[in-house]
Formats: C-alpha cells, structure tokens, sequence
C-alpha cells in the first residue's frame, strides 16, 4: 500500500529542489557587494519568477488538473517593459532545468499560480522566494509549497537553502542547505537539499517552562511588532534575546526544537496574511508535535482565499508552552479585556 499523498511528497520535494537550485544559482551569479549597497532587487526578482516558473511546470507535468495559489504573476515580465527581465528569466529557467522552455511556456507557467483559492476541492500553494531580503543579505529565506486539500494543509515542503544541517549525528556544523517535509499524520522530517538525502524525524521541543524559552521573530520591523514581543518575553520570564531570522525558516527552527516560539504580530489593522506565507511552515510544525494559531490561539484557516482572512497574526509554540504563550500574547495586545 502506497502512504497518503506519497507521489504528491515525491514531486514537491522535487520542485523545492530544482527551485532552490536555482535560487541559489542566481544568487552565486548575480548577488554582489554592489548590487548590496545599491540596495538593487532585480537579482531576487528573477530568482523569484524563475522558482516559480519552474515549481509550477513540474506540478503542470504530474498533476494537470491542480490550481495553484503562486504569490508571482506574469505582469510585469509582458510586452516591451518586461522584455530585458522576461530575457533573463526565460535563460535563468533554461540553465537549471531538465527540459527546454519558450518564453510563452514560462511565462504561462508562472501564471498558472492565478487561482483565487477557497475552501472545497485540492490546490497547491507556493512562495517561490519568501525572504526575499533574507536572500539578498546571504541570509535565511525559503522556497514554500504545499498542498491545501478542502481548506487543510496536508502537505507542506520548506526549501531552506542557507540553514544550517542539524540532521546527521557529527555533520559539519558549517554545511547548509534543508529541505523539510511534512504529510499530515506521517510526521515531519529534514534532509540535505544537495547530496545524501536521507531524512531525519524531527520534534519540537518538549519545553513546559517559558523562562528557558528562546523565541524567534522576523528581522523586519516592518512585519512584526518588536516592541510588543519584548513584553511579552517580559510576562513569560524569558530571558534569552530573540532570534531574528527571515521567512519560513522561523518555522523550520522550531520544528526541530531550535527555538520555542515564533511570534509574528500585526502591525497594520489591514494587512492580512497570505496563504503562502504560512501553509508549509504550519504543517510541518504541527506534524513535529508543535502549535501554530494566531494571536488568539485559533487555529490559522486557509480556506478563505488568497489571505488568511479570519486570522490575525501568527503565534506558534511548542505545545507544553502554546496556551501560555497565546495568554501573554492577549495581555499585551489588550485582547483580554476585549472578552471580558
Ligand atoms: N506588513 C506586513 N506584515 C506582515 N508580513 C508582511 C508585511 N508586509 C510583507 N509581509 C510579508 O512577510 C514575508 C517576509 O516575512 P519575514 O519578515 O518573516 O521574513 C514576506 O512574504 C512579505 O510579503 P511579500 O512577499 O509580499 O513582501
Ligand atoms: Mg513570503
Ligand atoms: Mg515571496
Ligand atoms: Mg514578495
């Protein structure tokens, strides 16, 4: 008997490899000192229509019938604006892939990521680069796919080329490059993204005091509220600093007990969260026995479009310590005198 979802697991992993493959290519390639200081994003923005071009031709090939919730669009890769970015893309896809692609194909693969999303029948979802100022910087970002199956996350892989392998007892510290992978009830895991693939189970931690607790957030003060974590490390007792890191990666360290606590709070009362940002990482760290909600502890839903509409922020924890995380969470936010 073949497991639940084995052949989906098996080209996602595929699609996050040839994808992170890529990402990386272009930043050995085109990602300088220069480009650095001149604060110039075009190396992240082929890398991002590339990764997506190439996700979703790989699941055009094996599942046809899928929609999928793709961050990128093809606008502006059209007509004579687009043409110098469409070039390098078109080239950029060439270099990593199996087969050759025209520039109609790539394009039309990149746009297969237009579905609106919902709450009955299968879609996949995909960040092709979520991080993208991770990346840029030499630092944490991650390529994100997942398979929402009538509004549950079912499948979630994190290609996470910068991150540290924790996974073989005495690795070289210094070698990077993960791939995650979680398939609802069957656990969560991590293998190199290049060479031996064997996996590895992981868990969060079993963590039931939240002094000992070390917490993660994003670098991007712009993404999350630095200030209102501070004091909510403050009610907790916790006394180790933060860890900032970029994208999904934040759910990949606590998925194997590297960290306790991921908080990602509002700092816009408009912004909602898209789907993309969280499917994979919300699986895996469920399927490695931890907690994600939002900031009142419900459940995230990703069965209201493109955006997780009904939620607010994202908390997630290890279990032993989700409840008392979400508590202070409400005391600094003010959410508890709003239910009283
Ligand atoms: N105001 C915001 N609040 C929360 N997340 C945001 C906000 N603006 C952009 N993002 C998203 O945060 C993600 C990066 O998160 P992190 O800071 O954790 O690395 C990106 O996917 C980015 O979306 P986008 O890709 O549209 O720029
Ligand atoms: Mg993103
Ligand atoms: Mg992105
Ligand atoms: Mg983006």
């Amino acid at each position: 008997m073949t497991a639940y979802l084995a052949r989906e697991r098996q080209v996602a992993i595929q699609a996050v490899e040839q994808a992170s493959k890529l990402c990386q290519a272009v930043f050995n390639r085109l990602v300088t000192s220069s480009t650095l200081t001149k604060k110039d994003k075009s190396p992240v923005t082929i890398a991002d229509f590339g990764a997506q071009a190439v996700v979703n031709a790989i699941l055009a090939q094996h599942f046809p019938e899928d929609p999928i919730v793709g961050e990128e669009d093809s606008k502006d890769l059209q007509g004579d604006t687009g043409r110098e970015m469409r070039t390098k893309v078109v080239d950029l896809v060439n270099s990593i892939g199996e087969r050759t692609m025209g520039e109609e194909e790539v394009l039309g693969a990149i746009d297969r990521g237009q579905y609106a999303g919902g709450a009955t029948g299968r879609h996949w979802t995909l960040d092709p680069i979520d991080g993208t100022k991770g990346f840029l910087r030499g630092e944490q970002y991650a390529v994100c796919l997942a398979l929402i199956i009538d509004g549950q996350v079912r499948l979630g892989v994190l290609g996470c080329p910068n991150l540290e392998q924790t996974h073989q007892p005495g690795s070289d510290p210094n070698s990077r490059g993960v791939l995650m992978v979680a398939v609802d009830g069957q656990g969560a895991f991590q293998r190199a993204l290049t060479g031996i693939k064997d996996e590895t189970r992981i868990h969060a931690s079993s963590l039931s005091d939240t002094t000992q607790a070390t917490f993660c957030e994003s670098v991007e003060s712009g993404h999350t509220r630095h200030d209102d974590s501070g004091r909510i490390g403050e009610l907790l007792g916790i006394t180790r600093p933060p860890v900032r890191i970029d994208s999904q990666c934040k759910y990949a360290a606590l998925a194997r007990g590297q960290a306790d606590v991921y908080l990602r709070l509002p700092t816009r009362a408009d912004y909602e969260e898209k789907i993309w940002d969280h499917a994979a990482g919300n699986i895996i760290v469920r399927e490695a026995g931890g907690r994600v909600g939002d900031v009142t502890g419900s459940p995230l839903d990703f069965s209201h479009g493109r955006t997780l509409a009904r939620n607010r922020g994202v908390v997630a924890a290890s279990a032993g310590i989700f409840d008392q995380v979400v508590a202070a969470v409400q005391r600094v936010l003010g959410g508890a005198e709003k239910e009283e």
